[in-house]
Parts: C-alpha cells; structure tokens; sequence
C-alpha cells in the first residue's frame, strides 16, 4: 500500500523527461494521406526499456504530498499537470486521447489493467478500433492496483508491456484516494513520477507545466488527410487540434467524409468547397489556439456552413464568437456527467475530459447556453441563435462511455446534407476555382470522392 511521506525527506536531483520535444515544422502541401497511412499525430515516445519496470517508484505532487509506490510501466521519469478521471472503464480510449496529452492520469477506478491491451486493429473506415490516436498520449498513469493478469478477447497483451513499450511511466501502490482529495482541494497541480530509488521533490524547474505550450501543435495532423464515408456524398472539413479516431467514425458512419486539416490552417478560404465545418477536442489551453479562434471567427463573418465543434473545439468556438474560457479547479473527468440540454429539458450522462470551461457571461447576444452540467453549473454547449452551429463541453462521440447525445451528430450531419443541397440548387453545375488541395483530393482514386460535388 501506498506509503505517504512529507515533502522533503529526500531531496536529490534526477533527470526529468521534458514534455517539450522537437516539433515537425507545418507544412500544407497538398498531399492526402488516408486514415491507414495518416502521419501519426505525435512521434512514438522514445521507449527506454521495452519491459516493464518494477522498482520502487514516487510519484510527487507540486506543493503537496509525496506517494511512494512500485513502477509497472517505462524506466523514466516525467512531469506534467496531475490530473483524476473517475471513469470505470475505457483505460486505453482515455490514454490514447490526445486531449491528456502533458498530463499524468490519475485513476480513481482502484483496478485497471484487468481486461489488458487491444491490438491496433481498424475498422470498415481504416480507422482504430479500439485506441482514440495510434499512441499513448498522457505523460504517465497513475493507479492503486494494476491487474498484472488480464484477461480479454480483444487483448494482445498487459498495460504494463504496453506502458513500457511506449515509453510511458506508470506506477502502482499508491493510495489514489489521498491524491484525489488533494487534488479536488487544490486543485489541478504538477505532478512527476520519478522511478527508481532516487527522487527530487519540490525544486520547480523541475516541473514542466503543459499550460505555458501549444499541445495542440504536437497532436494536429502535419499534413491533411482524408477519410472517405462509403455511406454518403457529404464532405466535411474537419480542424484537426488532436482528433479522437471516434470523432472521425461517427461522422464517416454518418454519410459524410472527412478531410482533416492542420489546427491552423486557414480554413476560412477553403470553407466553400465543403458542406461543413468541425472542430475537435484537443489538449491545453484553448487560448495557445488563437490562430484556431481567429480563422473561425473569419470562417463565422464570411458563410453560413454548419459548424459543430466538440470539448476544445466547443471552446475555439466561443472564443471566437468573442466570449472567454477559464481554467477550472480540477476539471471534469468522468463518463456519467449530467448535462441539461436548456431546449428541450431533457438530461443526458454525458463523457468528459476538460479543464477549462467556457465563461457562459461572456457570450454574445446572437448565442446562447444550449447545455448546463448538473453537478457544477458549468457552461457545457453554446449554440447560434438563428445559424447552424453549436459546440459542446461533453464529448457525444463518447468512447468510452454513455452515448445519449450521440443524437448531436445526427443533427448535425442533418444540417451539412441540407447544406449541402442548397448549394447544389443554388450553384447547379457551375465550376469556380479549385484549390490545390481540393484537386489533389480529387486525382486520388483512393479518396473515394465523387468528382465536382463540391466544387463551386
Ligand atoms: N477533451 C478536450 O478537448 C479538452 C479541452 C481542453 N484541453 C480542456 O482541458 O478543457
């Protein structure tokens, strides 16, 4: 069991892994890369030791306690914001959700591991089945037992092997319930896991705050991508800010392809040749996505194409419609999360990753509240008042977790086909310019894309 020390019994330095690696610089050649060869959206983290260590490890929170317990995962060390998801179930969506990236996950679920590791199988579409991006992207785990048996169908081996082969530390025997308390009295706070019998405690450059970087730069796609739909002509773009492969199904399965751009990328320019606009989850501060924001608010002032953004997305979205987020005490982590849809009256559990929220005072006149949670009365959607677009907090694709606002994406994929159809009436067969990447879209076979549906 977890042994619980004060700060500074021993107080030696180690090497902390910076969350701070090399970035690829941004290119928009027009090249499109389906789902199956897609870069993937971070470099795979140089794995130290491809077993998994099981030494004495510690795991230290910023200005609080110390929690010694025992490594399963990577020989490493690393620190980012500790962060606790309440969540039963879904241990590898949650960790490879790029949204966690830079922070260390705290399971408040005493058991993880128990059903192990699916393989990297794809579905009909080419995208993940069982992972929400091709990596683990929280910078460590933390939890109160590991189940080092496991036992699934779908398994092809243990978190452990898992942590450990990717690179990411991990550590076991610690008492989660005493770090959650903290955490909910503090609030979110840096934390590091060091493994080994040697560790540091309460220097701060030995911190690394994922708050002061663009995240959303490491994880958005490095080039656009596209992901065709068998089941529909409708074509959407969507703002890559560290897509969840479930975000990406759920509108595929839906009737509309995907093409997935870069997290800056100027969107408002290119918005004419497509049906709708989405913008996804992502991690970090939303206000490191002012480019995001700003091309959104161009994109707002100069179409009326339907726009559905989700948790990040949901954020960029209300920033740019001019209202402002805010960091919250501790966030929102969990699969069965109240939100009222103020609409229709109606409550639905909802799945959660988020730290910041949207300021619901600061919105403009044109927009209003369209779902609140019922735990906290934080802003969980906003919508447009007389336009198709809304956001949401809560995530509607929600893998893992309840899906009773899966309806959202209908409604969504509704407006992008009547969009859709206007356009086609308004604009019949006439051909306008066609961008680059549009034409390279449509002298690939592969894409699936019928030719001159989109064009104007
Ligand atoms: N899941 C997300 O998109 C998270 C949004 C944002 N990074 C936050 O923590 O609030």
């Amino acid at each position: 069991m977890a042994t619980f020390l004060t700060k500074n019994l021993l107080l030696r330095p180690t090497a902390g892994r910076s969350l701070i690696r090399p970035t690829t610089q941004l290119r928009y050649k027009a090249t499109v890369v389906d789902s199956t060869t897609r870069t993937p959206p971070s470099p795979p983290r140089p794995a130290q030791t491809s077993t998994p260590s099981f030494e004495r490890a510690t795991f230290t929170i910023k200005d609080g306690p110390i929690f010694h317990g025992k490594s399963f995962g990577a020989k490493a060390n690393i620190s980012g914001e500790a962060v606790f998801t309440t969540s039963l179930v879904g241990y590898p969506e949650s960790m490879t959700d790029p949204s966690y990236r830079g922070q260390i996950l705290v399971f408040t679920q005493p058991l993880i591991g128990n059903y192990g590791v699916p393989g990297a199988m794809r579905d009909e579409f080419g995208l993940l089945k069982y992972f929400e991006s091709p990596n683990i992207q929280a910078a460590a785990i933390v939890v109160a037992d590991v189940a080092v048996k496991y036992s699934h169908w779908t398994a092809v081996e243990s978190l452990a092997e898992w942590c450990a082969r990717e690179g990411v530390p991990a550590i076991s025997g610690v008492d989660t319930r005493a770090i959650v308390t903290h955490l909910r009295e503090q609030g979110s706070s840096l934390g590091k896991i060091t493994v080994g019998e040697e560790y540091d405690a309460d220097e701060d450059e030995a911190y690394d705050d994922p708050s002061s970087i663009n995240l959303v730069q490491r994880v958005s796609t490095k080039q656009p991508f596209h992901v065709p739909s068998p089941v529909g002509d409708a074509h959407i773009a969507l703002i890559d800010c560290g897509v969840k492969e479930n975000i990406i199904r759920s509108i595929v399965s839906r009737g509309a392809s995907v093409t997935c751009l870069p997290y800056d990328y100027p969107i408002h320019k290119l918005a004419r040749h497509f049906d709708g606009v989405f913008i996804s989850n992502g991690p970090g501060d939303p206000t490191h996505c002012r480019v995001t924001s700003d091309n959104l608010r161009k994109l707002m002032d100069t179409t009326h194409i339907p726009i559905m953004g989700i948790c990040l997305g949901h954020q960029l979205l209300a920033i740019a419609s001019g209202a402002s987020t805010t960091k919250m005490k501790y966030g929102n982590r969990a699969h069965n999360i109240p939100a009222l849809d103020k609409t229709t009256g109606k409550c639905h559990i909802t799945s959660q990753n988020h730290g910041y929220a949207v300021d619901i005072n600061t919105l403009d006149s044109e927009w209003k509240e369209y779902f609140v949670n019922l735990n906290d009365d934080s802003n969980e959607g906003i919508i447009h008042k007389t336009r198709p677009i809304f956001g949401t907090q809560f995530h509607p694709e929600a893998k893992g977790g309840p899906q009773d606002s899966s309806y959202l994406f209908d409604a969504y994929l509704e407006s992008v086909k009547k969009f859709k159809e206007e356009k086609v009436r308004r604009l019949g067969g006439e051909r306008g310019e066609v961008s680059p990447l549009l034409v390279d879209l449509l002298s690939k076979e592969r894409v699936g894309v019928k030719a001159g549906h989109y064009m104007q």
